[in-house]
């Protein structure tokens, strides 16, 4: 089992991930951790210190290495991982990927409460704006999002439902 949750900031994909890994008996990566571990400062540091461009040059190689020391995890990626570095290519060569598709308006919610850990957003004042911007950043990723083989919305991103649909997507293949 090598399980790729991608989607959005606010989506569920380290949420879900912690779950699905316990549920499947396989380690659980969150690659933002990794990338913490590695750098030995928080994302929020590695941001402010660094840059963007950094972090997604430290995002591609850190997942590299994960997929290299895993033949069997659930790694829940970072928002903008597929979206870099043809880090979508490495994710649908090696693993099965799972769209998270949340709509905008519960991202927000999710979001804002952890706003000062999400660099990105962090600077971002009232709801409005916020999902301005979200539905900005959406519609840039889509294109790499919807590669993904399978996806779940909002109310089917459970343990069970994945489950269900992973088992009608491997039966198939
Ligand atoms: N299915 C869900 N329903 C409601 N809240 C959720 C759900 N999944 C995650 N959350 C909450 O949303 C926030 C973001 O979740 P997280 O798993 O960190 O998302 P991501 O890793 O995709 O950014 C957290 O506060 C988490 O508790
Ligand atoms: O959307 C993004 O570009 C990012 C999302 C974050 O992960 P989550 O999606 O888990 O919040 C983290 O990788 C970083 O702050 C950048
Ligand atoms: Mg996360």
């Amino acid at each position: 089992m090598r399980l790729y949750l991608i989607g959005m900031p606010g989506a569920g994909k380290t949420t879900l991930g912690r779950g699905l890994a316990v549920a499947y008996e396989v380690p659980f990566v969150d690659l933002d951790e990794e990338i913490v571990r590695h750098e030995g400062r928080s994302i929020p540091d590695i941001f402010a210190a660094e840059g963007e461009a950094y972090f997604r040059m430290r995002e591609a190689a850190v997942l590299r290495e994960v997929l290299a020391q895993h033949p069997k995890l659930v790694l829940a990626t970072g928002g903008g991982t597929p979206c870099f570095h043809d880090n979508v290519e490495v994710l649908l060569e090696t693993g099965i990927t799972l769209y998270l598709d949340v709509p905008v308006a519960k991202l927000a919610g999710r979001v804002q409460a952890a706003a000062k850990t999400r660099p990105l957003l962090a600077a971002l004042p009232d709801t409005d704006t916020l999902e301005a911007h979200l539905n900005e950043t959406l519609h840039f990723r889509k294109q790499f999002y919807d590669r993904a083989p399978l996806r779940c919305q909002a109310s089917a991103c459970t343990v069970g439902a994945v489950r269900q649909l992973l088992a009608r997507y491997e039966a198939s293949a």
